[in-house]
């Protein structure tokens, strides 16, 4: 019973490369609905949890934006493939358990796999949202090119495969991310109210 999903009136399934800002505009989209609508769902939170558990490591600095998770990401990417490799689902079905309210946020899809577990299991609900900026501001943040990590499928899988139904610039000289933000949080704002009623 442990897996039973609640439904969703809205998923949002957010991709985009490392340092171009998902967990940023996902929480900025968590605190404009509210956390009592809208929960931020990590497919890379129970990897991490099982990850840290199995190697002994600070869950917490891996949950966190620093340098330490980068320390242990070629492994983890390798360690999660594998059990991906078993069921592509694994970590899209641990991340939702438990989730109750309307609208879901997903902040890290890395797989075509990813968002077909999502399209699979709430095809109506289900929209996908890449968010992207160039090299130069992802290195501001912090951004190195890691052979084995940068070239891996875990950042390039959803490169080409995917249209998009939205596309945020989160760049210094794009519109500003509440502009962008707009149309996603009215359909939000109509999907909560919808679940009211
Ligand atoms: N629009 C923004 N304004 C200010 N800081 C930002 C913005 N977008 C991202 N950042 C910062 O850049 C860093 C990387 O962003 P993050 O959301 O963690 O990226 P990702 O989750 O895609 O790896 C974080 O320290 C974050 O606070
Ligand atoms: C092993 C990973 O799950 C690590 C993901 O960590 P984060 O989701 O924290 O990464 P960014 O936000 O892009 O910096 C990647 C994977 O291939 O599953």
């Amino acid at each position: 019973m442990g897996d039973q999903l609640s439904e969703p009136r809205l998923v949002l399934v957010f991709s985009g490369k490392r340092k171009s800002g998902k967990d940023y505009v996902t929480h900025l989209i968590q605190e404009r609905l509210g956390p009592d609508v809208c929960c931020i769902l990590r497919l890379s939170g129970p990897l991490k949890q099982q990850y840290a558990q199995e190697h002994n490591l600070n869950l917490d600095q891996l949950l966190g934006p620093g340098p330490y998770k980068e320390q242990y990401r070629a492994d983890m990417i390798c360690w999660g493939e594998t059990r991906r490799c078993q069921d592509p689902g694994f970590f899209c079905r641990l991340a939702t358990r438990g989730a109750s309210q309307p609208i879901w946020v997903v902040s890290d899809a890395r797989r075509l796999s990813d968002l077909q577990w999502f399209w699979s299991k709430f095809p109506q609900q289900t929209l996908s949202v890449r968010v992207q900026c160039t090299e130069k501001t992802r290195e501001q943040r912090g951004w190195r090119f890691t052979a084995g990590v940068d070239d891996a499928e875990s950042e390039c899988g959803l490169d080409s495969s995917v249209e998009f139904d939205w596309i945020i610039t989160n760049e210094a000289d794009a519109p500003s991310l509440d502009e962008q933000l707009q149309p996603i949080l009215t359909l939000a704002k109509e999907a909560a109210r919808s679940a009211d009623l």
